[in-house]
């Protein structure tokens, strides 16, 4: 396995909002790799930049200067429709709000991207997401059928179907109590173990970080830290050195 290659990096991303008394400096000059099969979670106070370092490494936003590469393509030299296309083929999303269509069922939920793409599924491949998460009795139901931590499921295995090169998962276990989201992290932690997907994670939770292979601190849009096979107490001691909020 190609352990170093990067599935995503970004290079010297500054993003700018507003400008003169208002202007917020949210990321700032930031350089990281997302090495592919690898499980990444980023981490730091609120306002630090998270959501949009995840936004514009996903070509959900424009940097103001630096580059992102989703593999091999730098996305700001890309016209919008390339741009979508790449987003729709290449990258799968998971929110905190499951974003599951409630007149659809669980299975028509999972496969609605690749039809909206006018793609046939990989019938294996989607068989083996289904097995994972594990809720085989549940695809005919309607999302309001099924509790919050299977919607997640549910979400997560959406973002799989077309195997994508990158997943993005901002605060995916925020809305979930603590057995949910192992589950729901479990899952992911698979996906990369099992199925080499690479993931990249926004989250709050020292614990949900602990399933990741390595972890990213932010602090006023700058990177300030990184930790190599966390775990929630070393993910802690870490947060508590860079926010003195954190340490009371
Ligand atoms: N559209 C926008 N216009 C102006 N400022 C913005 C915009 N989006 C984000 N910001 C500012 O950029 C900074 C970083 O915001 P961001 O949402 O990336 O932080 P975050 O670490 O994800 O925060 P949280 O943990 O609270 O979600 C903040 O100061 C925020 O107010």
């Amino acid at each position: 396995m190609i352990v170093n290659e990067a599935a995503v990096r970004a290079v010297g991303v500054t993003k700018r909002y507003g400008a003169g008394q208002t202007q917020v400096d949210a990321l700032v000059d930031l350089s990281a790799d997302f090495g592919k099969g690898r499980f990444t979670a980023i981490m730091g106070p609120s306002g630090s930049g998270k959501s949009t370092l995840l936004h514009c490494l996903a070509g959900l936003d424009q940097p103001t200067s630096g580059q992102v590469f989703v593999g091999d393509v730098e996305l700001s030299h890309l016209p919008e429709k390339q741009l979508t296309h790449l987003r729709r083929d290449r990258i799968g999303f998971v929110f905190q709000a499951f974003n599951l269509v409630p007149t659809l069922t669980a299975f028509e939920n999972i496969t609605l991207p690749l039809d909206l793409a006018g793609r046939t599924p990989d019938r294996d491949w989607l068989r083996t997401v289904i097995d994972t998460i594990g809720l085989t009795d549940r695809l005919k139901h309607k999302p309001s059928e099924l509790s919050g931590g299977q919607q997640q499921r549910v979400a997560c295995a959406r973002a799989l179907a077309s195997r994508p090169d990158v997943v993005f998962a901002d605060e995916p276990t925020g809305n979930l109590d603590s057995q949910s989201s192992a589950d729901v992290l479990g899952f992911l932690h698979r996906s990369v173990r099992e199925f080499g997907q690479t993931v990249v994670m926004v989250t709050h939770d020292p614990s949900a970080a602990s399933y990741a292979d390595r972890v990213l601190f932010l602090a006023d849009g700058r990177l300030r830290s990184e930790l190599l096979d966390p775990t929630a107490e070393t993910v802690l001691d870490t947060m508590k050195s860079l926010d003195p909020a954190v340490a009371g």
